[in-house]
């Protein structure tokens, strides 16, 4: 039997947490089992509950006062990951081996993990060995797309983490609940783009002709190939939550080797109920 997992990935303060707290929650309400494994060393807050916490393994915060070291925050995170890898029999124990298990696994923010640090790739191979399906997830924050250039870049930092990492990726805009009316609007061409016609509006903008071109290059690619769409998360619309959740889990096939469980039986028959009415068509004198 296959297990599932979800690599929550994305930059730094795009809300990774916040989604692995929202689904936990979700989760709880329709009744799912999912569980979250926290990856980051340098967290301080989150409010779920873990299955496995990487600081128990290694902490930033450590790493940077070792004198032989002196890493800062960035390197340090490098470290802390690098140490992680060549040590995935901490994460196999932690885990433990049970059949049908849904792990979001919530990663650090910095984007070298997902552009060319070999880290999350060798996480991702060795989750396989393990049997589970994985599904990355890529959040970017709504807040940061409401201009081209900078939704381009927010789908080049999507990208890269699709082409490193090669799994079946989910791309995501947190926090629609904090745009006005007017800006939701505005976003909902974001969510599945006409990379053409977005150059369009904003090529008078460009002055440089090389620039012109080169941007018009990356929008007809990213056109082209269909390759990044976004789905918009708001953690305060239950329905949004479960659209996202549907998409992850056909991506990785959430579902179809699950065994058929009966329905719960109602508490109490109501006395009165008459099957023989409801299978016959009845006739009127
Ligand atoms: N209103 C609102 N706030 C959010 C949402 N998601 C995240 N935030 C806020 O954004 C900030 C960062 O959220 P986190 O979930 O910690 O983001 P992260 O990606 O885990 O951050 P790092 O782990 O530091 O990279 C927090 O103050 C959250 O409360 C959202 O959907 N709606
Ligand atoms: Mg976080």
């Amino acid at each position: 039997m296959p297990r599932y997992a979800q690599l929550v990935m994305g930059p730094a303060g795009s809300g990774k947490s916040t989604y692995c707290s929202t689904l936990i929650q979700h989760a709880e309400a329709i009744n799912r089992s999912v569980q979250v494994v926290n990856l980051d060393p340098a967290a301080e807050h989150f409010d779920y509950p873990v299955m496995a916490d990487i600081r128990e393994l290694i902490m930033v915060d450590d790493v940077m006062e070792d004198e032989s070291l002196r890493f800062g925050p960035n390197g340090g995170l490098v470290f802390c990951m690098e140490y992680f890898a060549n040590n995935f029999d901490w994460l196999e124990e932690s885990l433990g081996h049970v059949e049908d298990d849904y792990i979001l696994f919530d990663c650090p923010g910095q984007i070298e993990l997902y552009t060319h640090l070999p880290v999350m790739r060798q996480l991702v191979e060795q989750l396989q060995q393990w049997e589970f399906r994985v599904c990355g997830v890529f959040l970017v924050d709504s807040q940061f797309m409401v201009e081209t250039f900078k939704f381009i870049s927010g789908i080049m930092a999507a990208l890269s983490a699709m082409v490193s990492l090669e799994i079946p990726t989910v791309n995501i805009m947190t926090k629609m609940d904090l745009l006005s009316p007017k800006a939701k609007k505005e976003i909902e061409k974001y969510l599945d783009p006409d990379m053409y016609s977005m150059m369009e509006d904003n090529s008078v903008t460009i002055r440089s002709k090389k620039f012109k071109k080169l941007t018009k290059a990356i929008c007809g690619l990213i056109d082209d190939y269909s390759m990044v769409r976004f789905l918009p998360f708001d953690r305060t619309d239950e329905e949004g939550i479960n659209i996202v959740l549907q998409h992850i889990d056909f991506s990785i096939q959430y579902g179809e080797d699950l065994e058929f469980k009966e329905p719960k039986e109602p508490e109490e028959e109501p006395d009165n109920t008459n099957y023989d009415d409801l299978f016959q068509d009845k006739v009127e004198d």
